[in-house]
């Protein structure tokens, strides 16, 4: 099924009158550990200022976040805000990947009500383009980019073992007759625009408790959870790696806005070059516009002058050169007092 158009519902203004506060939007990314992430994270907030977005980067931080690492994020303009774990229930369920079980955290997310509409995005994901006409999307709905299912990680799947795959439902059509109807649309959960709201949040935690965890950890659940108001939207949105050489017929590489390096080997900050399909020359040139843009020093957060923003306290002003000037004055100029009101 072809992916919607996408139509951001207008904006509403009367001319002339400016909106009382504004919109509250923001991205949202999500920071567990001690480890090399906070530099995807770092990365994902310079690329975002690059594209010159109006909203913030929040980072929902667990309690295992080094403090040098969030003054890092905090001096490039993040919005730290420290989440407690979310446990999925015991189960001898083999995860993908065994880290993905601190991914059910990211439900905590659904928390942060001071924004109205939020858009997630992995700290392995960076924005190439301006995305902001995402929050004019309708509200109600969930919105991601359709996943592949055709690399090694989906290998103890039905999809993977019948070699079906969404992006491509033609190639191998689902056995009906053996199998059942296909099954639902899903997405990769790297990416997605959705609404904070506390009632979904608390439904989403007590429906957690009760399921029993999957391969893909939250990214099943989400799935499940949101089937019936899942939009899909292009995957310009959302380039999982491994569409370059598992759907080219589907990329159009230089409209992807989003780039998202989930396939084995190709987080940036780890590269080596090793794993298979790194050597690709879109993959090389992917990764070498990452660090591009890591390394931009012109990409740092300049504090405006006054401001307390991004959660840092503006620096003190060192005061002393304009106390002494006053006081070397005052031993030359007549203090002018006001007269008393008695
Ligand atoms: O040590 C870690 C590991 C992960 N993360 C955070 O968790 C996110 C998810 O991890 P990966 O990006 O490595 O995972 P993948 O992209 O391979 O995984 C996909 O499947 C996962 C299933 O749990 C999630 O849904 C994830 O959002 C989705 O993109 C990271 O981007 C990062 O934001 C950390 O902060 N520290
Ligand atoms: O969560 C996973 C992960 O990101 C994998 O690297 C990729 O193969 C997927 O398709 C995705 O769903
Ligand atoms: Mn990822």
């Amino acid at each position: 099924m072809a992916p919607p158009e996408l139509v951001p519902t207008s904006v509403k203004t009367a001319p002339f009158t400016k909106p009382a506060t504004l919109p509250r939007r923001a991205y949202v990314t999500f920071l567990a550990g001690n480890g090399d992430y906070v530099k995807g994270v770092v990365g994902l907030a310079k690329g975002l200022r690059k594209v010159k977005s109006a909203y913030p980067l929040v980072v929902a931080v667990l309690p295992d976040v080094p403090e040098d690492h969030r003054r890092i994020l905090e001096s490039q303009g993040c919005i730290v805000r420290e989440i407690e774990p979310v446990y999925p229930p015991e189960n001898q369920t083999q995860f993908a990947m065994a880290y993905y079980v601190i991914n059910y955290s990211k439900l905590r997310i659904w928390e942060f009500v001071e924004y109205s509409k939020m858009i997630y995005l992995d700290g392995d994901i960076q924005v190439y383009d301006n995305i902001d006409h995402l929050f004019d999307l309708a509200e109600g709905n969930f919105y991601a980019v359709m996943d592949c299912f055709c690399e090694k990680t989906w290998s103890d799947t039905p999809q993977y073992k019948v070699g079906y795959c969404q992006q491509c439902p033609e190639r191998v059509k689902w056995p009906t007759a053996e199998l059942g109807p296909p099954p639902a649309l899903y997405f990769n959960a790297g990416m997605f625009v959705f609404e904070p709201n506390l009632s979904t949040y608390h439904d989403l935690l007590r429906t957690l408790k009760v399921t029993t965890p999957t391969s893909f950890a939250e990214q099943d659940f989400l799935n499940m959870y949101f089937k019936n108001i899942y939009k899909p939207i292009p995957l310009v949105y959302n380039l999982v790696l491994a569409m370059l050489w598992r759907h080219p017929e589907n990329v159009e590489l230089d409209k992807v806005k989003v780039v998202h390096y989930c396939a084995t080997g190709s987080k940036p900050w780890r590269y080596t070059g090793k794993e298979e399909n790194m050597q690709r020359d879109d993959i090389k040139m992917l990764i070498k516009k990452w660090w591009d843009i890591y390394n931009d020093e012109s990409l740092d957060y300049k504090k405006p002058i006054g401001s307390a923003v991004g959660g840092v306290q503006a620096e003190a002003v060192n005061m002393q050169p304009f106390i002494d000037a006053l006081s070397k004055a005052a031993g030359r100029v007549k203090y002018v007092t006001a007269p008393s009101a008695a």
